[in-house]
């Protein structure tokens, strides 16, 4: 895996343009992990990305969808279970095991509608080098001609837009284990950069374009380092090719030193890229991204949890890729489903406080932990979200905001009343944070 010719000349300047609107309005996404992994849908749940040392996390990888990878490493638990479950059977036979006979993409696209998100991101190409449509180059080994034998990449776009969301494709740009081998399992970062693979990824991202105009394109790990250049096959021409067809697309920022429209952290690793103005953070529900069976209650977010993130997240300028990891059979497992049917529904009393909204000035009020307090704002007015009941004071400078006609989105009086530095609020007991809202002064009526 010699690193292929980096033209490091190429212009990459000329891609930048403003980031459209629509995706840090969007501030939800629903990342969809589902593949051949989701036949075994086996993992330690060791821990959070970001948290654990890598020499723990290539033998206990929490990441279900690295199954095939994780077996190949003597003394991995995951290597004795596949031998007690599985015996000595090829990891291509669970694209054959994988028959997605409960799949029913609309109800999936309603349960994320319902959820609050307003995008959707497929994976279309794992690291398993597995596709889920008729990718060219793949032979039989996708899910229309083995397993599911449906393009699946086809039916949640078609049903993600038929509920209003958009729709954006993943594909795993910087490893294949069907091209590569797993070169060396130690090292699991080892990318294909040969000119021949960056051809072949450029022909398969080049044909989700054409054929679903993705909303976003979402590449994984890198771009196979020969394939940076201008040439036709080249990620300049690829980028360019995709931006005259999807006038409001936009790139995610895993695609080496080249171009990107906004930033990307993964659970805890790489939160540094939370300063950009534009950003998302992708995690599971639980600790893996891939269904995975061993996961219970502990390892997961629950509802008042999954609201207190994409606050936070938001209340820092970002968004929220919040993945489902559906069983093989294609349901959305119920721990998972039970986060996102509380997630709507909060959402749907509370949603002006996150979509559309974005952080307030810190000159006029900052988070707090104690009480839990995260401040986000639209052009009119300020929002606290506080994760607590009772008597409770935030912390705010209210010459900037109009206290007086205090609301919550969802229409309860909340008393407000000035107290030195801040604002003292009488919570009603909820079953999740609070959110008021407060007209930003000088941008509404007068002082009631
Ligand atoms: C930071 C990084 O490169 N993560 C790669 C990671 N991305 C997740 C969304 C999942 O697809 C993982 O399986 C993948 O290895």
């Amino acid at each position: 895996c010699e690193a292929g010719p980096v033209d490091d000349a190429v212009d990459w300047t000329d891609l930048t343009r403003p980031t459209p609107a629509w995706f840090p309005a969007a501030r939800l996404g629903i990342f969809v992990h589902w593949g051949a992994y989701s036949v075994p849908a086996w993992a330690e749940p060791t821990g959070e990305l970001g948290t654990i040392d890598e020499a723990t996390w290539v033998r206990h990888n929490p990441y279900a969808e690295w199954y095939w990878h994780t077996i190949q490493l003597p003394g991995a638990p995951a290597r004795e279970h596949h031998r007690t479950v599985w015996g000595d059977r090829p990891y291509d036979d669970f694209l054959d095991l994988w028959k997605a006979e409960s799949f029913d993409a609309a109800a999936w696209a309603r349960l994320f509608r319902q959820a609050g998100a307003r995008y959707v991101v497929l994976v279309t190409k794992h690291h398993d080098g597995i596709a889920l449509w008729d990718a060219p180059g793949t032979g039989t080994r996708n899910t229309v001609h083995r397993g599911p034998q449906r393009d699946l990449v086809a039916e949640l776009a078609a049903a993600v837009r038929a509920e209003g969301l958009r729709f954006g494709t993943y594909y795993s740009g910087g490893l294949d284990w069907s091209v590569t081998g797993f070169l060396d399992p130690e090292q699991p970062l080892l990318r294909p950069n040969d000119a021949a693979y960056a051809a072949y990824a450029a022909v398969h991202v080049r044909d989700l374009v054409d054929r679903y105009a993705p909303d976003v394109l979402w590449n994984d790990i890198e771009w196979p380092d020969a394939g940076k250049h201008r040439g036709r096959l080249g990620l300049h021409e690829l980028f360019r090719h995709y931006y005259d067809a999807v006038a409001e697309g936009v790139v995610n920022d895993r695609w080496g030193e080249t171009h990107w429209d906004y930033r990307t952290s993964e659970y805890q690793h790489a939160r540094e890229n939370e300063s950009a103005a534009v950003w998302e953070n992708n995690r599971g529900i639980g600790l893996s991204f891939g269904y995975n069976q061993v996961e219970g209650p502990e390892h997961s977010l629950d509802a008042h949890a999954a609201v207190r993130h994409l606050v936070d997240v938001v209340s820092r300028g970002g968004n929220l890729l919040l993945d489902v990891g559906p069983t093989a059979a294609g349901e959305i497992p119920e721990l998972q489903r039970r986060t996102l049917e509380g997630l709507g529904a909060w959402l749907a009393a509370n949603g002006g406080a996150v979509h559309g909204a974005a952080p307030l000035s810190p000159a006029v009020a900052t988070a707090s932990d104690e009480p839990w307090v995260r401040w986000t704002a639209t052009p009119t007015t300020a929002y606290a979200v506080v994760d607590a009941a009772g008597d409770v004071t935030v912390r705010a400078d209210h010459d900037a905001v109009d206290w007086a006609a205090s609301r919550t989105p969802a229409g309860t009086a909340v008393e407000a009343q000035p107290v030195d530095g801040g604002l003292a609020l009488r919570l009603p007991p909820a079953d999740g944070p609070a959110v008021v809202g407060f007209p930003l002064a000088g941008t509404v009526g007068p002082r009631a």
